[in-house]
Protein backbone atom coordinates (compact mmCIF):
# COMPACT_ATOMS: atom_id res chain seq x y z
CA UNK A 1 0.00 0.00 0.00
CA UNK A 2 1.26 3.29 -0.67
CA UNK A 3 1.16 6.31 0.96
CA UNK A 4 -1.89 8.47 1.39
CA UNK A 5 -0.97 10.84 3.84
CA UNK A 6 2.29 12.66 4.85
CA UNK A 7 2.04 13.47 8.13
CA UNK A 8 -1.06 11.99 10.27
CA UNK A 9 -1.33 13.56 13.93
CA UNK A 10 -3.38 11.62 16.36
CA UNK A 11 -4.73 13.67 19.50
CA UNK A 12 -5.31 11.48 22.51
CA UNK A 13 -3.48 8.09 22.68
CA UNK A 14 -6.55 5.41 23.97
CA UNK A 15 -7.80 2.22 22.39
CA UNK A 16 -8.46 3.62 19.19
CA UNK A 17 -5.53 6.13 18.27
CA UNK A 18 -2.90 3.28 19.18
CA UNK A 19 -5.22 0.91 16.55
CA UNK A 20 -4.53 3.53 14.00
CA UNK A 21 -1.08 4.28 14.76
CA UNK A 22 -0.67 0.25 14.24
CA UNK A 23 -2.55 -0.17 11.56
CA UNK A 24 -1.95 2.80 9.55
CA UNK A 25 1.56 1.05 10.38
CA UNK A 26 1.04 -1.85 8.50
CA UNK A 27 -0.51 -0.18 6.00
CA UNK A 28 2.07 2.22 4.85
CA UNK A 29 -0.54 5.05 4.35
CA UNK A 30 1.47 7.81 6.41
CA UNK A 31 4.65 9.30 5.89
CA UNK A 32 4.56 10.07 9.69
CA UNK A 33 2.22 9.75 12.44
CA UNK A 34 2.65 12.09 15.28
CA UNK A 35 0.81 11.72 18.82
CA UNK A 36 -0.22 13.80 21.08
CA UNK A 37 -1.39 12.74 24.35
CA UNK A 38 -2.09 15.38 27.10
CA UNK A 39 -0.58 13.02 30.29
CA UNK A 40 3.19 12.94 30.84
CA UNK A 41 2.94 9.09 31.84
CA UNK A 42 0.44 8.30 28.43
CA UNK A 43 3.35 10.55 26.51
CA UNK A 44 6.20 8.26 28.23
CA UNK A 45 4.52 5.22 27.29
CA UNK A 46 3.80 5.72 23.93
CA UNK A 47 7.34 7.03 23.37
CA UNK A 48 8.57 3.66 25.22
CA UNK A 49 6.19 1.45 22.92
CA UNK A 50 7.07 3.18 19.84
CA UNK A 51 3.62 3.96 19.40
CA UNK A 52 4.28 6.71 16.49
CA UNK A 53 7.20 7.97 14.85
CA UNK A 54 7.12 11.51 17.20
CA UNK A 55 5.06 12.26 20.42
CA UNK A 56 4.86 15.98 20.95
CA UNK A 57 4.04 17.83 24.70
CA UNK A 58 2.05 19.63 23.05
CA UNK A 59 -1.33 19.42 20.97
CA UNK A 60 -0.16 22.66 18.57
CA UNK A 61 3.31 20.63 17.78
CA UNK A 62 1.50 17.75 16.82
CA UNK A 63 -1.30 19.04 14.23
CA UNK A 64 1.19 21.94 12.70
CA UNK A 65 1.92 20.67 9.34
CA UNK A 66 -0.25 17.30 9.06
CA UNK A 67 -2.71 16.94 6.49
CA UNK A 68 -4.41 14.50 8.50
CA UNK A 69 -5.53 15.14 12.03
CA UNK A 70 -7.88 12.94 13.98
CA UNK A 71 -9.26 13.23 17.18
CA UNK A 72 -9.33 10.32 19.37
CA UNK A 73 -10.75 11.77 22.80
CA UNK A 74 -14.01 11.33 24.32
CA UNK A 75 -16.98 12.83 22.58
CA UNK A 76 -17.44 15.44 25.22
CA UNK A 77 -14.37 17.11 24.57
CA UNK A 78 -13.99 17.38 21.32
CA UNK A 79 -15.03 21.10 21.40
CA UNK A 80 -12.61 21.87 23.48
CA UNK A 81 -9.92 19.68 21.30
CA UNK A 82 -11.26 21.53 18.29
CA UNK A 83 -10.76 24.99 19.57
CA UNK A 84 -7.32 24.46 20.87
CA UNK A 85 -6.17 23.20 17.73
CA UNK A 86 -8.14 25.56 15.06
CA UNK A 87 -5.39 27.92 14.57
CA UNK A 88 -1.99 26.03 14.68
CA UNK A 89 -4.12 23.63 11.39
CA UNK A 90 -1.81 23.55 8.02
CA UNK A 91 -3.73 25.15 5.08
CA UNK A 92 -6.50 22.38 3.28
CA UNK A 93 -5.70 20.12 6.09
CA UNK A 94 -8.43 17.49 6.44
CA UNK A 95 -10.00 17.03 10.27
CA UNK A 96 -11.70 14.03 11.69
CA UNK A 97 -12.59 12.29 14.49
CA UNK A 98 -13.57 8.57 15.53
CA UNK A 99 -16.43 9.31 18.10
CA UNK A 100 -19.15 7.49 19.08
CA UNK A 101 -21.64 9.88 18.34
CA UNK A 102 -22.13 12.18 15.61
CA UNK A 103 -24.92 14.75 15.73
CA UNK A 104 -23.11 16.22 19.00
CA UNK A 105 -19.50 16.17 17.76
CA UNK A 106 -20.54 17.89 14.73
CA UNK A 107 -22.11 20.67 16.50
CA UNK A 108 -19.46 20.95 18.83
CA UNK A 109 -16.67 20.53 16.25
CA UNK A 110 -17.64 22.35 13.20
CA UNK A 111 -17.88 25.62 14.48
CA UNK A 112 -14.12 25.77 15.53
CA UNK A 113 -13.30 25.11 11.78
CA UNK A 114 -11.43 27.31 9.79
CA UNK A 115 -12.91 27.82 6.62
CA UNK A 116 -9.87 26.24 4.71
CA UNK A 117 -10.24 23.07 6.89
CA UNK A 118 -11.78 20.00 5.11
CA UNK A 119 -13.98 18.55 8.44
CA UNK A 120 -15.20 14.74 7.96
CA UNK A 121 -16.75 13.35 10.99
CA UNK A 122 -16.07 9.27 11.45
CA UNK A 123 -16.68 6.57 13.65
CA UNK A 124 -14.85 3.09 13.10
CA UNK A 125 -17.49 0.72 14.28
CA UNK A 126 -14.96 -1.59 16.50
CA UNK A 127 -13.32 -2.07 19.55
CA UNK A 128 -12.57 -3.25 23.22
CA UNK A 129 -13.55 -2.82 26.32
CA UNK A 130 -9.61 -1.94 27.44
CA UNK A 131 -8.57 1.87 27.35
CA UNK A 132 -5.14 3.30 26.84
CA UNK A 133 -1.94 3.41 24.45
CA UNK A 134 -0.87 -0.39 24.85
CA UNK A 135 -4.75 -1.49 24.25
CA UNK A 136 -4.27 -1.06 20.41
CA UNK A 137 -3.67 -3.39 18.20
CA UNK A 138 -3.20 -3.66 13.83
CA UNK A 139 -6.11 -5.60 13.64
CA UNK A 140 -8.73 -3.60 15.37
CA UNK A 141 -10.44 -2.56 12.22
CA UNK A 142 -10.49 -5.42 10.08
CA UNK A 143 -13.58 -6.44 8.62
CA UNK A 144 -15.42 -3.70 10.68
CA UNK A 145 -17.69 -1.22 9.61
CA UNK A 146 -16.06 3.09 8.90
CA UNK A 147 -19.15 5.30 8.98
CA UNK A 148 -18.55 8.41 7.74
CA UNK A 149 -21.00 11.40 8.12
CA UNK A 150 -19.80 14.01 6.05
CA UNK A 151 -21.24 17.41 5.87
CA UNK A 152 -22.92 18.48 2.53
CA UNK A 153 -20.30 20.98 1.70
CA UNK A 154 -17.27 18.54 1.87
CA UNK A 155 -14.78 18.16 -1.17
CA UNK A 156 -15.54 15.02 -2.91
CA UNK A 157 -11.85 14.47 -3.70
CA UNK A 158 -10.87 14.84 0.65
CA UNK A 159 -13.48 12.42 1.16
CA UNK A 160 -12.34 9.62 -1.63
CA UNK A 161 -9.07 10.28 -0.19
CA UNK A 162 -9.89 10.20 3.75
CA UNK A 163 -12.06 6.14 2.26
CA UNK A 164 -9.05 5.37 0.42
CA UNK A 165 -7.52 5.68 4.58
CA UNK A 166 -9.84 4.03 6.35
CA UNK A 167 -9.98 1.29 3.78
CA UNK A 168 -6.28 0.90 4.27
CA UNK A 169 -6.57 0.78 7.63
CA UNK A 170 -8.64 -2.45 6.97
CA UNK A 171 -12.50 -1.29 7.54
CA UNK A 172 -15.45 -1.20 5.55
CA UNK A 173 -16.32 2.09 4.49
CA UNK A 174 -20.12 3.53 4.36
CA UNK A 175 -21.69 6.86 4.24
CA UNK A 176 -24.66 8.10 6.56
CA UNK A 177 -26.53 10.89 7.88
CA UNK A 178 -25.20 12.13 11.68
CA UNK A 179 -28.84 11.46 12.97
CA UNK A 180 -29.50 8.04 11.21
CA UNK A 181 -25.71 6.84 12.50
CA UNK A 182 -26.87 7.74 16.33
CA UNK A 183 -30.14 6.47 16.00
CA UNK A 184 -28.94 3.19 14.66
CA UNK A 185 -25.63 3.12 16.90
CA UNK A 186 -28.36 3.65 19.98
CA UNK A 187 -29.98 0.45 19.03
CA UNK A 188 -27.03 -1.59 18.49
CA UNK A 189 -24.12 -0.50 20.98
CA UNK A 190 -25.41 2.42 23.18
CA UNK A 191 -28.93 0.74 24.67
CA UNK A 192 -27.24 -2.75 24.41
CA UNK A 193 -24.16 -1.17 26.61
CA UNK A 194 -26.48 0.20 29.13
CA UNK A 195 -28.64 -2.95 29.71
CA UNK A 196 -25.24 -4.51 30.27
CA UNK A 197 -24.59 -2.10 32.76
CA UNK A 198 -27.50 -2.38 34.85
CA UNK A 199 -27.31 -6.84 34.44
CA UNK A 200 -24.27 -6.33 35.93
CA UNK A 201 -24.71 -3.76 38.65
CA UNK A 202 -27.91 -6.03 39.43
CA UNK A 203 -25.50 -8.83 39.82
CA UNK A 204 -23.32 -6.90 42.15
CA UNK A 205 -26.80 -5.72 44.79
CA UNK A 206 -27.53 -8.67 44.96
CA UNK A 207 -25.93 -10.60 48.55
CA UNK A 208 -25.29 -13.69 47.62
CA UNK A 209 -23.78 -13.44 44.43
CA UNK A 210 -19.99 -11.99 45.13
CA UNK A 211 -17.38 -10.75 42.77
CA UNK A 212 -15.70 -14.36 41.93
CA UNK A 213 -19.05 -16.46 41.97
CA UNK A 214 -20.04 -13.87 39.20
CA UNK A 215 -16.95 -14.66 37.21
CA UNK A 216 -16.67 -18.14 37.76
CA UNK A 217 -20.25 -19.10 37.10
CA UNK A 218 -20.97 -16.92 34.47
CA UNK A 219 -22.04 -18.33 31.27
CA UNK A 220 -21.27 -16.72 27.85
CA UNK A 221 -24.21 -14.62 27.96
CA UNK A 222 -23.26 -12.25 31.46
CA UNK A 223 -19.69 -13.38 30.66
CA UNK A 224 -20.05 -10.86 27.90
CA UNK A 225 -22.32 -8.48 29.91
CA UNK A 226 -19.04 -8.15 32.45
CA UNK A 227 -17.03 -7.74 30.00
CA UNK A 228 -19.04 -4.74 28.16
CA UNK A 229 -19.09 -3.21 31.49
CA UNK A 230 -15.81 -2.82 32.17
CA UNK A 231 -15.65 -0.24 29.31
CA UNK A 232 -14.35 2.99 30.37
CA UNK A 233 -16.93 5.06 32.06
CA UNK A 234 -15.78 8.53 30.61
CA UNK A 235 -16.13 7.43 27.02
CA UNK A 236 -19.64 5.69 28.00
CA UNK A 237 -20.92 8.76 30.27
CA UNK A 238 -20.47 11.23 26.91
CA UNK A 239 -22.00 8.32 24.90
CA UNK A 240 -25.31 8.95 26.70
CA UNK A 241 -25.16 12.41 27.45
CA UNK A 242 -24.49 13.23 23.42
CA UNK A 243 -26.73 10.29 22.07
CA UNK A 244 -30.10 11.40 24.85
CA UNK A 245 -32.61 11.54 21.97
CA UNK A 246 -32.16 8.33 20.09
CA UNK A 247 -31.19 6.40 23.19
CA UNK A 248 -34.37 7.27 25.37
CA UNK A 249 -36.48 6.49 22.26
CA UNK A 250 -34.71 2.91 22.04
CA UNK A 251 -34.69 2.35 26.15
CA UNK A 252 -38.39 4.02 25.63
CA UNK A 253 -39.30 0.64 23.42
CA UNK A 254 -37.42 -2.17 25.17
CA UNK A 255 -38.62 -1.18 28.43
CA UNK A 256 -42.56 -1.48 26.51
CA UNK A 257 -40.96 -5.15 25.09
CA UNK A 258 -39.07 -6.03 28.75
CA UNK A 259 -42.89 -5.36 30.36
CA UNK A 260 -44.82 -7.47 27.55
CA UNK A 261 -42.13 -10.79 28.53
CA UNK A 262 -42.14 -9.61 32.33
CA UNK A 263 -46.12 -9.99 31.69
CA UNK A 264 -45.76 -13.03 29.85
CA UNK A 265 -43.44 -15.20 32.53
CA UNK A 266 -45.69 -14.32 35.15
CA UNK A 267 -49.10 -15.44 33.45
CA UNK A 268 -47.58 -18.62 32.25
CA UNK A 269 -48.32 -17.10 28.48
CA UNK A 270 -45.67 -19.81 26.89
CA UNK A 271 -46.56 -19.20 23.24
CA UNK A 272 -45.70 -15.31 23.29
CA UNK A 273 -42.73 -16.37 24.80
CA UNK A 274 -41.70 -18.88 22.31
CA UNK A 275 -42.83 -16.50 19.14
CA UNK A 276 -41.14 -14.09 20.36
CA UNK A 277 -37.63 -16.28 20.54
CA UNK A 278 -38.34 -17.66 17.25
CA UNK A 279 -38.43 -14.27 15.74
CA UNK A 280 -34.99 -13.25 17.21
CA UNK A 281 -33.61 -15.97 16.42
CA UNK A 282 -34.64 -15.82 12.82
CA UNK A 283 -33.25 -12.17 12.49
CA UNK A 284 -29.44 -13.72 13.86
CA UNK A 285 -29.62 -16.07 11.62
CA UNK A 286 -30.88 -14.02 9.23
CA UNK A 287 -27.53 -11.82 9.65
CA UNK A 288 -25.19 -14.74 9.35
CA UNK A 289 -26.81 -16.17 6.32
CA UNK A 290 -26.71 -12.45 4.42
CA UNK A 291 -23.01 -12.93 5.27
CA UNK A 292 -23.07 -9.66 8.02
CA UNK A 293 -21.28 -11.35 10.83
CA UNK A 294 -18.29 -13.02 10.16
CA UNK A 295 -17.35 -13.74 13.62
CA UNK A 296 -20.35 -15.73 13.95
CA UNK A 297 -20.31 -19.76 14.34
CA UNK A 298 -22.04 -20.93 11.80
CA UNK A 299 -25.36 -21.64 13.38
CA UNK A 300 -27.24 -20.44 10.48
CA UNK A 301 -26.24 -22.92 7.92
CA UNK A 302 -26.94 -26.66 9.50
CA UNK A 303 -25.26 -26.16 12.74
CA UNK A 304 -26.32 -26.65 16.19
CA UNK A 305 -29.84 -26.21 17.54
N1 LIG B 1 -13.53 2.04 22.87
C1 LIG B 1 -14.28 1.73 21.86
O1 LIG B 1 -14.78 0.61 21.76
C2 LIG B 1 -14.54 2.78 20.80
C3 LIG B 1 -14.90 2.35 19.52
C4 LIG B 1 -15.13 3.32 18.53
C5 LIG B 1 -15.02 4.65 18.83
N2 LIG B 1 -14.69 5.04 20.10
C6 LIG B 1 -14.56 6.48 20.37
O2 LIG B 1 -13.19 6.77 20.31
C7 LIG B 1 -12.86 7.84 21.19
C8 LIG B 1 -11.68 7.42 22.06
O3 LIG B 1 -12.03 6.25 22.73
P1 LIG B 1 -10.93 5.21 23.23
O4 LIG B 1 -11.63 3.92 23.42
O5 LIG B 1 -9.72 5.27 22.38
O6 LIG B 1 -10.66 5.83 24.67
P2 LIG B 1 -9.35 5.79 25.60
O7 LIG B 1 -9.84 6.12 26.96
O8 LIG B 1 -8.57 4.56 25.39
O9 LIG B 1 -8.53 7.04 25.02
C9 LIG B 1 -8.99 8.37 25.09
C10 LIG B 1 -7.80 9.26 25.35
O10 LIG B 1 -8.22 10.63 25.32
C11 LIG B 1 -7.52 11.33 26.33
N3 LIG B 1 -8.21 12.57 26.68
C12 LIG B 1 -9.33 12.71 27.40
N4 LIG B 1 -9.66 14.00 27.51
C13 LIG B 1 -8.72 14.69 26.82
C14 LIG B 1 -8.50 16.07 26.57
N5 LIG B 1 -9.33 17.00 27.03
N6 LIG B 1 -7.43 16.42 25.83
C15 LIG B 1 -6.58 15.49 25.35
N7 LIG B 1 -6.74 14.17 25.57
C16 LIG B 1 -7.80 13.78 26.29
C17 LIG B 1 -7.45 10.34 27.48
O11 LIG B 1 -6.44 10.68 28.38
C18 LIG B 1 -7.17 9.04 26.73
O12 LIG B 1 -5.80 8.83 26.58
C19 LIG B 1 -14.14 8.17 21.95
O13 LIG B 1 -14.73 9.31 21.38
C20 LIG B 1 -15.02 6.96 21.73
O14 LIG B 1 -16.38 7.30 21.73
C21 LIG B 1 -14.41 4.13 21.08
O1 LIG C 1 -16.69 -4.76 21.45
C1 LIG C 1 -16.76 -3.83 22.20
O2 LIG C 1 -16.15 -3.78 23.24
C2 LIG C 1 -17.59 -2.68 21.84
O3 LIG C 1 -18.46 -2.41 22.57
C3 LIG C 1 -17.27 -1.89 20.66
C4 LIG C 1 -18.31 -0.89 20.22
C5 LIG C 1 -19.64 -1.61 19.96
O4 LIG C 1 -20.64 -1.30 20.58
O5 LIG C 1 -19.64 -2.47 19.08
C6 LIG C 1 -18.48 0.15 21.25
C7 LIG C 1 -18.54 1.46 20.97
C8 LIG C 1 -18.11 1.99 19.71
O6 LIG C 1 -18.48 3.22 19.39
C9 LIG C 1 -17.93 1.02 18.68
C10 LIG C 1 -17.84 -0.29 18.96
Amino acid sequence: MSQIYERVALIGLGLIASSIAHAARRAGVAGEIVGYARSAETRGIAREIELCDRITETMQDAVEGADLVILCVPVGVMGDVAKEIAPHLADGATVSDVGSTKRAVIAAVQPHMPGHIHFIPAHPVAGTEQSGPRSGFETLFDNRWCLLTPLPDTSDAKLETFTQFWRALGSNVDFMDPDHHDLVLAVTSHAPHLIAYTMVGVADDLSRVTDSEVVKYSAAGFRDFTRIAASDPTMWRDVFLTNKDATLEILGRFTEELFALQRAIRTGDGEHLHDYFTRTRAIRRGVIEAGQDTDAPDFGRGGPN
